[in-house]
């Protein structure tokens, strides 16, 4: 019946142990913040400039770029006219484009972020206004055909002409095309542009500069630069992702994004404090990629739990109504872990905001003393959280059976936009070698009788030999001490590994390569046993109602449990648990199942993840599936008319003539 809630679902939220809105309350950081943020998003979705388009997954890729482009600027329009303060901005952004992203978006995703954290007080002052505005659209333009991950081998150049007070910048190679760059196909005016500094006959490495690559008259390319889009990809198709070629094109000397270092007008060279620096805008990047991959995360366990209490299957006791399929033991533990992911990644991406204010801070009073491990922690993060959070859309995807992967479901899209966080802004396993890097930097520091501070402080305060006796698998320090254990066993076996590579006669680049998979393996613990600390730290110092804080605890035990059970050889391996232990861990782990078996749906709900956001009809708050499953498959466009045209065309001729034969 029209406006119901489908009954099992109306009957779990009954029976959740919690009250759903303070959870949601502390998700969010408050009651007042919730309110507003409902409050955004419902000016977006009341907005009838932002309906009428269809399901996008039935669009064309043009329609696409044109239907996202067209809200995109809408939102300019009505963030103006609505008074949409700069806190609510992104709020009201997601709502509005929550259909896909734009290469408009870059504009505010990647181009501004790059004047902010590499422009100098002047330059910030030239660009960030208009880029605000709109009136200049611009892409981040680093990655080339040829490279991507190796910054240091881009080989656009951007060489310094004293003459003239110029840089020509350049693309010598095919494979220095520029190509990827979101945005940079089709929409984009400008671009900041990662070159090869070349100034007094010497190269200086990468540095960022602002090109006007479009005309602001007519939208052509400007002289000396070829552009174009890089064709459809796996998703993300309403952006136009492109490609960018330079022939000797001049910009200004003031276009070098000079914050950190400088080229004097008469090509001198200063040195910024660290040559790094030139990437922290890569730095603040990733450590947004973490809260993007919990809010994937929570995307998809909402739509899977709800639809896993909504859909009946099989039968578990004869003669019994068809249970929900939540209510199996192995439906639970394939989706559980996800939910429990999520929450643990919500909070790591609190932390990681937080340190990234609190150590750019500093790095404004110039104390580069935290840049390296800001580096190290966002790399690892950004690695381990998106990769988990790709793996879960799919389990999420094929909990739900058939249905889960029809574009109805909206998992199919959630996973090929979600998993391109793995690659984007540094490949995965590239970031987390960068960590492993860091690890064992402080592994030998520790060595040296060095104390660790921050979030590797761990590892000179564990003690690498087994702890024997009986555990409470059940407590959450004994579990975080258990993923600290490990997590300083494989990297002091990672580096240990390498320096007997070295003693055996390899080079340490060598050693490297041959021990990265440990090094990968060790920095994942690391990242992995951070997270669980964390999450345990929140949950029991966070000021909220004790049923918050129960099922919370539950959730911390289960993703933890999990985590040991999973890999359950690291921690058997030298003895630190011991086999008793990993059975108990099982053991509680199935309780904990049980446990949060009545509480799953509120705790999706508490993600508080309105439909519009969901895009999912298995996922609907009012879990009336079936009848909205029948009205979207009628939207498919080969549905338009009764009998397709290529039945004219094709089949109908080939069934005559095949008939005449008979
Ligand atoms: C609300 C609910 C909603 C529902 C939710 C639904 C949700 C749906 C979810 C989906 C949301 C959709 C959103 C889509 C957004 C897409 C946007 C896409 C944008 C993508 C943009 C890009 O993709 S843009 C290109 C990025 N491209 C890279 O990212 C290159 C990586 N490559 C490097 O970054 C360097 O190449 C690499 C490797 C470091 C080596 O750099 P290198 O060779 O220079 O350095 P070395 O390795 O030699 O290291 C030498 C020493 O430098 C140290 N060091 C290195 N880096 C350092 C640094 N940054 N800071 C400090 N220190 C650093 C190192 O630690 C060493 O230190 P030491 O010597 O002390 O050990
Ligand atoms: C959706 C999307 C949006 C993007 N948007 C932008 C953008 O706006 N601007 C921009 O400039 N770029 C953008 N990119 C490009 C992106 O940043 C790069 O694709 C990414 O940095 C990876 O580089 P690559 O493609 O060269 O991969 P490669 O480095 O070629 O990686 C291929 C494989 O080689 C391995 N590998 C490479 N180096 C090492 C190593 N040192 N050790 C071990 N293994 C290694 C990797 O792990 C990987 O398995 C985007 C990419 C995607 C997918």
């Amino acid at each position: 019946m029209a406006g119901q809630v489908n009954p099992d679902l109306a009957k779990e939220r009954e029976n959740a142990s919690f009250n759903t809105q303070k959870l949601t309350n502390l998700l969010y950081g408050g009651a007042e913040k919730v309110r507003r943020r409902r409050y955004i998003e419902s000016l977006a979705f009341s907005d009838p400039a932002y309906s009428g388009d269809e399901d996008p997954v039935f669009m064309s890729r043009e329609e696409l770029y044109s239907s996202q482009l067209k809200r995109a600027l809408t939102t300019v329009q009505r963030v103006k006219e609505l008074n949409i303060t700069e806190e609510d901005l992104s709020t009201y952004r997601n709502a509005a484009l929550s259909g896909g992203m734009p290469g408009l978006a870059l504009t505010w995703i990647a181009f501004i972020p790059t004047i902010l954290q590499q422009g100098t007080e002047e330059q910030k002052q030239k660009w960030l206004k208009p880029a605000q505005d709109l009136s200049i659209v611009g892409a981040y333009a680093q990655t080339e055909m040829g490279h991507g991950t190796f910054v240091r081998g881009l080989e656009t150049t951007a060489t310094y002409d004293p003459s003239t007070q110029e840089f020509v910048i350049h693309s010598p190679t095919l494979t220095s095309t520029k190509w990827w760059p979101g945005g940079l196909g089709k929409t984009s005016n400008y671009a900041t542009v990662m070159a090869q500094l070349y100034t007094q006959g010497k190269c200086y490495g990468p540095h960022n500069f602002m090109v006007q690559i479009r005309s602001l008259e007519d939208h052509t390319p400007c002289p000396g630069v070829t552009l174009g889009d890089i064709g459809p990809k796996m998703e993300g198709n309403a952006n136009d992702n492109g490609f960018a070629r330079f022939d000797h094109v001049r910009i200004p000397r003031e276009n070098m994004l000079m914050k950190f270092a400088r080229v004097e007008p008469d090509g001198t060279y200063v040195q910024p404090a660290s040559s790094k620096l030139a990437y922290s805008n890569m730095v603040y990047l990733r450590g947004t990629f973490v809260m993007s991959a919990a809010q994937a995360l929570a995307s998809a366990s909402t739509i899977a739990v709800r639809y896993s209490c909504v859909r009946r299957q099989s039968e578990m006791k004869p003669g019994e109504p068809e249970p929900q399929i939540l209510d199996y033991q192995t439906q639970q533990y394939k989706l559980f872990p996800q939910l429990a992911a999520a929450y643990a990644f919500w909070f790591a991406a609190r932390f990681m905001t937080q340190q990234h204010a609190s150590i750019t801070g500093s790095m404004e009073k110039g104390d580069m003393s935290g840049l390296a491990e800001l580096h190290a922690l966002s790399a690892g993060l950004k690695s381990y959280t998106t990769a988990v959070m790709s793996a879960g859309i799919d389990v999420c995807r094929m909990s739900c059976g058939g249905h889960g992967y029809s574009h109805a479901s909206g998992l199919p899209a959630l996973f090929s936009t979600g998993t391109s966080l793995c690659t984007a802004e540094g490949e995965n396993t590239v970031m987390m070698l960068q960590t492993a890097r860091y690890l064992v930097k402080c592994f030998v520091q520790s060595q040296s009788g060095k104390t660790l501070s921050g979030t590797v402080a761990y590892l000179s305060a564990v003690q690498p030999s087994p702890v024997s006796g009986e555990r409470n698998m059940s407590d959450l320090g004994t579990q975080v001490t258990a993923f600290q254990h490990r997590a300083a066993r494989m990297v002091r076996h990672a580096a240990l590994q390498m320096q007997t590579e070295m003693q055996k006669g390899k080079s340490r680049e060598d050693a490297w390569n041959s021990c990265s998979v440990l090094l990968i393996k060790a920095a994942q613990a690391h990242v992995h046993s951070f997270v669980v600390r964390n999450f345990a730290e929140t949950v029991q110092t966070v000021e909220v109602e004790e049923s918050v804080r129960a099922v919370l605890t539950s959730l911390c035990q289960l993703y933890s449990l999990h985590g040991i059970t999973e890999h359950a050889g690291d921690f058997l391996m030298d003895g630190y648990l011991t086999g008793r232990d990993i059975d108990a861990a099982s053991s509680l782990l199935s309780a904990v199942l049980a446990q949060l078996r009545p509480d799953a749906v509120a705790l999706v709900d508490a993600f508080d993840l309105h439909d519009k956001m969901l895009h999912s009809v298995l996922g609907r708050y009012d879990g009336r599936v079936y009848e909205h499953l029948y009205q979207w498959a009628q939207k498919s466009p080969l549905n338009k008319t009764e009998v397709h045209e290529s039945y004219y065309k094709y089949l109908q001729p080939f069934l005559k003539s095949n008939r005449a034969k008979l």
